[in-house]
Order: C-alpha cells, then sequence, then structure tokens
C-alpha cells in the first residue's frame, strides 16, 4: 500500500535552536504512527511542519503522492490532511453542530449536506444529541470529542492528532482510545502526538521516540518502551 504521508529529512529551526533535526517518517491508510518524547523534544513543530503551520527549512513532504512541502495549511486541509488542536477552546457562542459545520463548509459547500456532514461526525464521536447546545456547556471530555468531529468533518484522509486525550480522566480516556481505533479500523492514516503510554501502547502500529529534535528510536510501541536510550530520554528531564 502506498504511504499516505510521507516525510523525509525534515529540518525546522527557530534561529539557532534546531527544533527538529533530520527527520523522516511514513504512515500507511490504516495505520497509526505515534509521535512520543519528552518536553521540548519538537513533537509540536514536527506536528506543525507536517500540517504546514510552520516552514521547513530542509526536507521534503508529500501527501499521496504529491509534493506539499512548500504547501500553505488551507491547501494542505483541502487536500485531505485533518487536524485537531491543543486549545480546548470551541467558538463557545456557537453550538456545537456550527462548531463542526466550520470544518464541514471546507467539504461540502451546500448547507443541508454540510449539516448532515456535521451530524454524522457528531454521532460518531458520541455528541449526536448535544448538537445544539452552547459548546461552552461542554466538560474537557466533551470538548476534545467536538474537537475532534471538527477534524472529521474535513473527511481527512490522514488524521493528525495533537494531545487529544490529555487530562482525560480514566473512562473518558478508554472511550477516546476506543474511538480513534474505530476511525484506525474505517481505514484513516493517524498520525499522534500523545503524552498518554496507554494511548501510545494500544493504538500505535509504529512509534517514533524524538528528543532534542532528533529521531533516537523507533519501532513498535512495545520496542520504544523497552529502549534504553527511550527511557534515560524521559528520565534525564525529569
Ligand atoms: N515558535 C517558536 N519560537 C522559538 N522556539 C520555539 C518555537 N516553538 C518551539 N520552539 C522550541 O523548539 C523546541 C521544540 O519545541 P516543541 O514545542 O516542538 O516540543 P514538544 O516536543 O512539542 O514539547 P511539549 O511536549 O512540551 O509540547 C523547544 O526547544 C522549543 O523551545
Amino acid at each position: 500500500m502506498p504511504d499516505a504521508l510521507k516525510a523525509d529529512g525534515i529540518v525546522v529551526r527557530f534561529g539557532g535552536v534546531v527544533a527538529v533535526d533530520h527527520v523522516s517518517l511514513r504512515v500507511a491508510d490504516s495505520e497509526i504512527l505515534g509521535l512520543i518524547g519528552p518536553n521540548g523534544a519538537g513533537k509540536t513543530t514536527l506536528f506543525n511542519a507536517l500540517t504546514g503551520y510552520v516552514p521547513v527549512h530542509e526536507g521534503q513532504i508529500s501527501f499521496a503522492g504529491q509534493d506539499v512541502t512548500k504547501a500553505p495549511a488551507y491547501a494542505r486541509t483541502r487536500l485531505g490532511m485533518g487536524r485537531t488542536f491543543q486549545t480546548e477552546r470551541p467558538f463557545e457562542e456557537l453550538t456545537v453542530l456550527e462548531n463542526v459545520l466550520i470544518g464541514a463548509f471546507l467539504s461540502e459547500p451546500r448547507r443541508k449536506n454540510a449539516e448532515d456532514l456535521a451530524l454524522k461526525q457528531l454521532e460518531i464521536v458520541g455528541l449526536g444529541d448535544r448538537a445544539h447546545q452552547p459548546a461552552m456547556d461542554l466538560n474537557l471530555a466533551r470538548r476534545r470529542r467536538l474537537e475532534l468531529a471538527r477534524a472529521l468533518a474535513l473527511r481527512p484522509k490522514v488524521l493528525f492528532l495533537d494531545e487529544i486525550m490529555a487530562g482525560l480522566n480514566p473512562p473518558a480516556l478508554r472511550e477516546m482510545i476506543g474511538l480513534v481505533h474505530g476511525l484506525k479500523n474505517s481505514g484513516m492514516a493517524i498520525v499522534m502526538v500523545e503524552h498518554i503510554m496507554e494511548a501510545i501502547i494500544e493504538l500505535s502500529d509504529h512509534v517514533i521516540v524524538l528528543a532534542s529534535g532528533a529521531r533516537i528510536a523507533e519501532g513498535t510501541p512495545q520496542a520504544v518502551t523497552s529502549d534504553p536510550q527511550v527511557i534515560e530520554a524521559y528520565l534525564g528531564t525529569e
């Protein structure tokens, strides 16, 4: 199966700081790639580089066989790269449905079709019965699911999840893990930045470990979590 997303030799610098240092990765359909690493390792920067939110200084990114290295974020979104953001701040004055409609209109310009698409995504994430509530009434776990529904309304081929499990209590975490698992089974390629190891271990087919911008390990979740270099990278920062 061809890679849905392929990045080679990605370098991102902020002044003198090399935030991402020659990192390469691949993810195919129905596959989850986990990105882990201690604070400041470069995960968010790599994520932003892949999705077009920060420019890359070196390297190449291709999506479904097309070079998108220089494409702006909105163009990547239109091509099928959907992402969540770390913020749990939806448009609070809007309803839950209206929040998802913002994404849905990008793939379905007609209001009726966009609304059907948005409602379908809300059903998928378990917020169907809250469609007409103000988004500000949602608790953290539901805000996370709303964020996921917004990204899904773009009908992504590759879905980028930015710490979507952070701060969830155990039942909400189990639910979110189940949801992401379902998306993978439906054929989506997923790239996931996550600190919650339970989620990484259960969901990832492949894990890349970053430290100081560079890839220090990669492999199955079991292999990387028992790698002494990885253990040291984590313990060394605490
Ligand atoms: N906009 C920026 N300007 C300058 N330096 C930045 C910027 N964004 C990130 N950095 C630096 O780049 C490095 C990587 O940061 P990044 O946020 O990507 O790490 P991270 O692995 O996502 O960390 P965390 O787990 O804490 O979110 C850090 O040294 C950080 O200080």
